[in-house]
């Protein structure tokens, strides 16, 4: 164990080679690293070979700087795309919030408790009704009305304040207000929603009347990341429950509440940890 606690995640993506996982681990004893955890991945039919790998620097280990310097040499031979992240690192995320508040009242208990190990320096919402739930975890809270005419200037202020907060991902905690193309675009693959439905079924607003309406026997919830396709973005986390044709659409959507919860907050984790990589339109989530 070394003095300062330093702990670092490398995650690699290339297409698939024999030795990689010889180069990386062998790289890593070079630099005089102790290999913690590690997990890897070979997707046949991209073709592409994912790799998360949790390590502690030792007495010889270059800092962080060098110790990337000296890996992009092994990157650049497999074509990797790859990051050095510092695990000790908390990540810092805003919560976009419309009225609905079960998302973000369990994400925010989950950060009170610790076990979100993530920081959130505000919360934003259209609609001013959850400032109360921010002010009661002393969080700053930022309402920024939207309209169809006033979208833009919006998103400019929302953007803004990502900048100005030094945000790593943003949280769609039931945000009911469809991004921009080109906010999109500046959050592409930091930005998380909840969508309440099984996707890729009921995509859109009000997918529970949608499943009352179909009489399906399961419903479910699906957090991905947000891209201009509405509700098409690569999906991070999912979980379904049974229901039948005594559900109302009100419990329907009670039941759906604790799905939304759980399906969030394991995709916001699975985030901050360094434990997603893009595979195409489609995610490699490791445990
Ligand atoms: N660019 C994207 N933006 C958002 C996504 C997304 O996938 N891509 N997900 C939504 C959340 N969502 C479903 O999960 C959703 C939210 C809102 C709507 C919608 O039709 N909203 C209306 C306005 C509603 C209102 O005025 O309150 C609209 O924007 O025209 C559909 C689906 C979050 N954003």
């Amino acid at each position: 164990m070394n003095a300062q606690n330093k702990k670092y995640i490398l995650t690699i993506s290339c297409p698939d080679h024999t030795g990689i996982v010889a180069q990386v681990s062998g790289f890593l004893a070079d630099q005089d690293a102790f290999i913690n955890e590690s997990a890897h991945f070979g997707d046949s039919v991209s073709d592409r070979f994912f790799m998360r790998t949790v390590f502690t620097p030792g007495p010889y280990t270059p800092d962080a700087f060098e110790l990337a310097k000296n890996f992009s040499r092994v990157a650049e031979r497999f074509q990797m795309v790859w990051g050095i992240h510092d695990a000790n690192r908390k990540q810092r995320l805003l919560v976009l919030v419309s009225k609905f508040d079960h998302c973000l009242n369990d994400l925010l208990y989950r950060y009170r408790t610790g076990e979100l190990n993530a920081d959130i320096p505000a919360i934003v919402s259209n609609h001013p009704d959850l400032e109360e739930l921010a002010q009661w975890h002393d969080i700053p809270f930022y309402h920024m009305p939207v309209t169809k005419d006033t979208k833009d200037e919006q998103e400019e202020a929302v953007w803004d304040l990502i900048q100005n907060l030094e945000i790593d991902l943003v949280v769609l905690a039931r945000y009911m207000q469809i991004l921009s193309p080109r906010m999109c675009e500046k959050l592409r693959g930091r930005c998380i929603n909840i969508h309440h439905s099984f996707l890729p079924s009921f995509k859109g607003a009000n997918p529970y009347r949608q499943a009352h309406e179909r009489g399906v026997k399961l419903i479910g919830a699906t957090a991905h990341y947000v891209t201009g396709d509405l509700d098409e973005g690569p999906i991070i986390e999912q979980a379904v429950e049974r229901v039948d044709h005594t559900f109302t659409p009100e419990k329907l959507k009670a039941v759906g509440r604790d799905i939304e919860n759980g399906v969030l907050s394991r995709a916001v984790r699975a985030h901050v940890e360094h434990r997603i990589l893009m595979n195409g339109m489609k995610t490699v989530v490791f445990k």
